[in-house]
């Protein structure tokens, strides 16, 4: 075998789940399944686009669990630059110069990194103190050494190298560029702006502190009726919001966007996805044209307005100046995702009736007039409650960061976004695929809960989802049946990205007040602030429980409530069989003591009143997903390949699964 590559034999294999064809590679020697098709230059994984599935490429070496090995890999490849856009041979693994093998790159549409600046134009920035969260400008001109920087949304900062810097910011700042905000002194806005800015309705909606930063998470308790989760805030650690290269999303410089100083041209690289080029969401705030306008620019905006919320302005971003050019620069080769640039209006779609509204918007089924395509249509919420609205306060960070993860992904389990539309009063609606389900609202209709073979249909479903996600370096951190959308072809998608986040590698502290509270994993519920991809984890297996049942597993009326109803049920954890548990800051409670596991009380193996059964390899994945121990809690990669979704019944094909009439009768 040759020195840096896995020597592999590949299979042509059928997906009956997907319905598709796949080479299927396997590793030869020892017999490590790469379980992955290469195809068009992009790496597969299950049949949708993928690429650093670390995990199955994971050698034993140096101690390092899989987790580890993959991160450090993907560190690697982010220090290193490796350019995995370039094509390679099937089966080849990427490498890098010192023969190391890489993990391919990440499997998104584009990444959801905002964009590089080129000092060169003279847009003048002033900066402003602004606390050390998100959506923070910088430039070279201030005291930080490496250049530019912009971060926005989930601590992402990318720093332009001092060669790279494109779309111009002339700061003013003498402050260190950690604390430094900008804001746009030119003082000329765009008619693009002007639709964003005016005034919103200022109906009082959620409390304000949910849009808030790590301090103010702390304290954020606002009573909602089963979630006490809605965390806008992703600036969960200001030491998060600047993150940099170097520290930060591994694998993230991967699809970074490249701009021509010269010709301020938006330079795609070359991630091709179904054969066209997926655009960057930075791409649609570029630069374009020969005059090397500053195009769009999001602004902070500092704690000075005078109204004594310090620090609110956080989780907002501004979005200025968004000039039509860019459409025609990148139009021709994007995929139709070119939100907030030059945004098409809601009057392209026949609005039909109200689905459902959400903590973050209302959700409308529509009709695209031009195709006659069913789509949905999210309002985005641009009040936050009290005088504040989206002039003052700007974009919600949340809504930003649900559209800017949306739509780089591309899964058949996640709800795909096609494009944000602007409607009259300045309010802002992104346009999804319709689905005519959510899975909570059609099993409270459903006279019988799904069958074993729905079951494992629809958990496959939501495991390839996940995996996806969590391939992908991001928690959902709210996953639950109201956010599961099933459509009458069977298909369930992910929606509701509000909550999650992108994660790296070492971990930092995040909140723990995510995730709705009956689907909120015990280490969130007691108080950790280290948490990663296992928190998903634990919500699918009260989702599998809940579809095999049609109930919600742990129905807690508060936090405490909620350890009691758990530790009832799955007994009650000790350092013994979750190690670290006791040193949880919630561990110290008076909790209930009950020493046994009564979880297959709940999940017979049989039964002779009709109520759900699960055998015992359906028993086996279930526990392993309500696992108290973390790092102990199975992957979502595992759980795909857990011998339960092979026994009969057999995961019912999605053409077969049953259909449902709409949840919502269309009112004119
Ligand atoms: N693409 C879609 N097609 C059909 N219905 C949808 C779609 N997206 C969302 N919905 C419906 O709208 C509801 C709310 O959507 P979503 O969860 O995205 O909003 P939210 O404001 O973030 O809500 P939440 O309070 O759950 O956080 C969903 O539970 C679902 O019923």
């Amino acid at each position: 075998m040759a020195a840096g590559r896995i020597d592999v034999s590949r299979r042509r294999v059928y997906d009956g789940y997907s319905n598709k064809y796949f080479d299927h590679y396997r590793k030869g020697a020892r017999g490590v399944d790469l379980n992955r098709a290469v195809e068009h230059g992009v790496v597969y994984k299950n049949g949708y686009p993928i690429s650093s599935n670390a995990r199955n490429l994971c050698v034993q070496r140096s101690g390092l669990s899989c987790r580890d090995e993959e991160r450090e890999l993907a560190d690697l490849q982010s220090r290193t630059g490796l350019d995995h856009s370039s094509r390679l041979e099937d089966g080849e693994i990427p490498k890098s110069d010192d023969g190391i093998q890489m993990p391919p790159a990440k499997k998104r549409k584009f990444s959801p990194i905002i964009w590089d600046i080129e000092d060169k134009v003279a847009t003048k920035i002033r900066a402003v103190p602004t606390s050390t969260t998100s959506s923070t400008f910088s430039s070279s001109h201030g005291t930080c050494s490496r250049g530019p920087k912009i971060v926005l949304d989930a601590g992402i900062t990318k720093h332009a190298s001092q060669e790279n810097q494109h779309i111009g910011l002339e700061s003013v700042s003498d402050k260190p560029c950690e604390t430094a905000g900008l804001v746009d002194t030119n003082g000329t806005e765009s008619e693009s702006l002007a639709k964003l800015s005016p005034s919103f309705p200022r109906e009082k909606h959620r409390d304000d502190s949910q849009e808030q930063g790590e301090g103010e998470e702390e304290e954020f308790a606002e009573a909602r009726n089963i979630s006490m989760s809605r965390w806008a805030s992703d600036s969960d650690s200001p030491k998060d919001a600047n993150l940099s290269d170097d520290e930060g999303i591994p694998g993230e410089n991967t699809h970074r966007k490249e701009f021509s100083a010269e010709r301020m041209e938006c330079h795609r690289e070359a991630l091709v996805i179904d054969g066209s080029r997926s655009s960057g969401f930075s791409e649609r705030y570029c630069s374009s044209g020969e005059d090397g306008d500053v195009v769009s620019k999001l602004k902070n905006v500092g704690p000075v307005n005078g109204d004594g919320f310090q620090g609110e302005n956080d989780n907002f971003i501004q979005i200025d100046d968004i000039s039509s050019h860019v459409e025609e620069s990148i139009a021709s080769t994007q995929r139709g995702l070119n939100m907030l640039q030059g945004c098409r209006s809601v009057y392209e779609y026949e609005k039909l009736h109200e689905i459902n509204e959400g903590t973050y918007g209302k959700v409308y089924k529509a009709i695209d007039k031009r195709t006659g395509e069913p789509v949905a249509l999210k309002k985005v919420k641009m009040d936050v409650g009290g005088d504040r609205n989206l002039e003052e306060y700007g974009f919600p960070l949340s809504s930003l960061r649900e559209i800017n993860i949306l739509s780089s992904f591309y899964h058949p389990s996640i709800v795909n976004v096609k494009e944000v539309v602007m409607g009259s009063l300045d309010s802002v609606f992104m346009v999804m695929e319709y689905m005519e389900h959510d899975l909570k609202g059609l099993m409270q209709k459903m006279k019988q809960p799904f069958s074993t073979s729905e079951v494992k249909c629809l958990m496959l479903q939501l495991l390839e989802g996940v995996d996806y996600l969590h391939d992908n370096w991001v928690l959902h951190r709210d996953l639950k049946t109201s956010n599961l959308l099933l459509n009458n072809q069977g298909e369930l998608k992910i929606c509701d990205f509000g909550m999650s986040r992108q994660y790296g590698s070492p971990l930092k502290p995040y909140t723990s007040l995510v995730v709705t509270l009956w689907y909120r994993a015990p280490e969130l519920l007691l108080g950790a602030k280290q948490y990663s991809t296992a928190i998903d984890m634990w919500s699918v297996g009260c989702i599998m429980a809940e579809l095999l049942t049609k109930e919600p597993l742990f129905k807690g009326k508060g936090e405490i409530d909620q350890l009691g109803k758990i530790f009832r049920i799955l007994g009650t954890p000790s350092e013994t069989i979750w190690p670290g548990f006791s040193k949880l800051p919630g561990a110290k409670a008076n909790f209930v003591q009950q020493p046994y596991n009564l979880l297959r009380k709940k999940f017979p193996a049989t039964s002779f009143t009709g109520s759900p059964v699960l055998s015992d390899l359906g028993f086996d994945l279930l526990n392993k997903l309500l696992t108290y121990d973390p790092e102990k809690r199975i992957t979502a990669d595992a759980a795909l390949n857990h011998p339960w979704f092979h026994e009969v019944p057999l995961p019912k094909s999605k053409e077969f699964m049953p259909t449902f009439p709409p949840q919502y009768v269309k009112k004119r």
